[in-house]
């Protein structure tokens, strides 16, 4: 990537190899770390969905090395990461698109060159599209429940040619990190553990202040 293109002949310039590096830490960086602190939070306030994360882990995994093919089927995580990513869409600030030509919705006129955002988090967060929206709940994202979710009603990667060209990427760290921890350690709560977590927007949305849990070894180490 750094010295030649895919057909091996123009480099890529110095300016275009700092844009790219830049974009990958900007978007790449503070959504995941912020995605990892929400997962580590929402573990520690619901053991049941903890307990059965872990049993996946020691099941598919336990105490070998962590590899890209023994973390490839994993269901109940990645249960668990999408209801995550519902619940706090970190990103959702960043889904806009400038309209290619006039458009009408309704009432509603959209002008060509307008710049349009989606609203990510209310889609997350609609009432008539998700029961009892509040709660965290991965059974939303099993293969049964899976089905009758609307198109377009759960994007925390955006959507269409311009979607999160990481979204494998951070999911795929956010399963190294997490099964590593879980594979010796679990969370709970602490005493500083919030119940609803106060949020701010530096770009992607994060946990104002941080989460607070303990990490406590398990008493039996896989
Ligand atoms: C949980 C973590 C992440 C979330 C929630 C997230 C979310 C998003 C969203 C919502 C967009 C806009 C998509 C759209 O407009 O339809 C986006 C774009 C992008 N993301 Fe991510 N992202 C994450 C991690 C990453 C990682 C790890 C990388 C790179 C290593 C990355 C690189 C990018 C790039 C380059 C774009 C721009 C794509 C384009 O304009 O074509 N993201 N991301």
């Amino acid at each position: 990537m750094l010295f030649v293109d895919k057909k091996g002949k123009k480099p890529m310039s110095e300016r275009e190899i700092v844009a790219q590096s830049l974009t990958f830490l900007l978007a790449g960086y503070e959504t995941t770390s912020a995605v990892l602190a929400f997962l580590t939070h929402l573990l520690a306030r619901h053991p049941d969905v903890q307990t059965r994360l872990s049993d996946e882990i020691l099941n598919k995994i336990g105490k070998e090395e962590i590899t890209y093919d023994s973390l490839s089927y994993m269901p109940y995580f990645n249960m668990v990461f999408d209801e995550v990513c519902r619940l706090y869409p970190t990103a959702s600030l960043i889904v806009t698109r400038k309209a290619a030509r006039d458009c009408v919705y309704g009432n509603l006129k959209i002008p060509a060159g307008m710049n349009v955002q989606v609203d990510v988090w209310g889609l997350h967060h609609d009432t008539e599209l998700w029961e009892d929206a509040k709660k965290f709940d991965p059974e939303r994202f099993s293969s049964t429940n899976k089905d009758k979710i609307k198109p377009f009603s759960f994007i925390p990667f955006g959507a269409g040619p311009r979607s999160c060209i990481g979204a494998r990427f951070a999911m795929l760290e956010t399963k190294i990190a997490i099964v590593r921890v879980l594979q010796k350690y679990r969370f709970e709560q602490s005493p500083e553990t919030k119940e609803e977590l106060e949020l701010e927007c530096r770009g992607a949305i994060v946990p104002k202040d941080g989460v607070f849990v303990k990490i406590v070894p398990k008493e039996q180490v896989f």
